[in-house]
């Protein structure tokens, strides 16, 4: 018997109304997922963000990954008059991830320290000039590079996965306005990427960008290294980085999907988090995601359909 059986009274369906754009309903809503839900009571519904909400109801629950201004007013129309639907996220939240500084502002206040491992942020800054930065701003903060340079919007808009990295102040000439520049931490090659959907949490290893050695950083002057979408490239495993890495501890990775999802007011999220070379007990965040790709997870399927049925019959923790 699923977990949610005793819960679900004979015969009632639970209605939940997705707004996604078209390249996330086809990777988000796979047949196996819509199949599972289904076969859990739970039937999920396109809602076409043109059309008044009214006219495609009732929700039990709506989940969503659009923020033009158009769908946040009516979405905060429809809330007002139907209390009842769960609104998974309110936008004005989610918007706090699309700034890749307000994005890691939550993390800089938790204070988790779990089997002598604690959970930071790399040291960064934000720029409105590269190429006439503030040095001394920079200097006082003690920024060291390289660094990557990473667009200030992380809204999934043009350019916002477009990155640089940065191996000294001359390669700074290179960058266009606004930039966050954020120390790079030797890490492996290997990130984690925590996934979090209400009280469910999985936490996978991906490929990423792999060391950089004192020798290389001597001998690149004035270089720039130009990179997108990092972690939807080529899942080769040179040298086994990935496969040989020690995951974290579950205890650390619950317990930062729990700090960060009260921190946030968010239920559908991803954290990628890096553990220094140098200090194996440090683990960064260097980015948070709203609604990620799910579909890449093994057993996506129960994640999500557990997680809807958390909301629906109030079992959210
Ligand atoms: N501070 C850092 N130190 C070392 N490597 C980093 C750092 N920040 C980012 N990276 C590497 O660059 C990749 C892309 O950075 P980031 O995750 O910030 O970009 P993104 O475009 O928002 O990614 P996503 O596709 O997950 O949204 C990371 O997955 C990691 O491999
Ligand atoms: O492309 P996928 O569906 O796999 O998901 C990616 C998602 O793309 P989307 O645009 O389709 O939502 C990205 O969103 P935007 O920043 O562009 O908004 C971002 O969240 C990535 O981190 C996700 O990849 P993951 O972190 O899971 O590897
Ligand atoms: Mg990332
Ligand atoms: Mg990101």
């Amino acid at each position: 018997m699923s977990e949610f059986e005793s819960e679900i009274a004979e015969g009632e369906r639970y209605r939940v109304g997705y707004a996604l754009q078209p390249k996330k309903v086809k990777s988000f809503l796979q047949p196996s997922l819509l199949d599972y839900a289904k076969q859990h009571a739970i039937d999920l519904v396109q809602i076409d963000p043109s059309t008044p909400l009214e006219q495609q109801g009732p929700f039990h629950c709506i989940i969503h990954k659009l923020h033009t201004p158009q769908w946040n007013k009516h979405l905060q129309q429809f809330s007002a008059t139907h209390p009842d639907t769960a609104v998974i996220d309110p936008p004005d939240l989610v918007s706090r991830l699309h700034n890749r500084v307000s994005m890691l502002e939550a993390v800089t206040h938790l204070q988790i320290s779990i089997e002598n491992a604690t959970v930071g942020v790399p040291n960064q800054v934000f720029v409105n000039e590269p190429k006439a930065p503030d040095f001394d701003k920079i200097e006082e903060l003690g920024l060291r590079f390289p660094v990557i340079a990473k667009p200030l919007a992380a809204d999934g808009g043009d350019g916002s996965h477009e990155m640089c990295l940065v191996f000294d102040r001359d390669g700074l000439n290179a960058l266009t306005a606004p930039t966050v520049l954020q120390e790079f931490v030797n890490h492996g090659g290997v990130v984690f990427k925590i996934y979090v959907a209400g009280r469910r949490v999985n936490c996978v290893k991906r490929k990423s960008l792999g060391d950089i050695s004192e020798e290389r950083l001597r001998t690149i002057k004035g270089e720039v290294l130009p990179f997108s979408r990092l972690s939807n490239l080529g899942v080769e495993d040179e040298g086994g980085a990935v496969e040989k890495a020690e995951m974290p501890a579950q205890c650390l990775v619950d317990e930062l999907a729990r700090a960060l999802r009260e921190a946030l007011g968010l239920n559908l999220f991803n954290v990628d988090v890096i553990r220094d070379s140098k200090e194996p007990t440090r683990y960064l965040v260097i980015d948070i995601n709203y609604f990620p790709g799910y579909a890449k997870l093994p057993s996506y399927e129960p994640f999500i359909t557990d997680f809807l049925l958390d909301v629906v019959c109030t079992k959210a923790d």
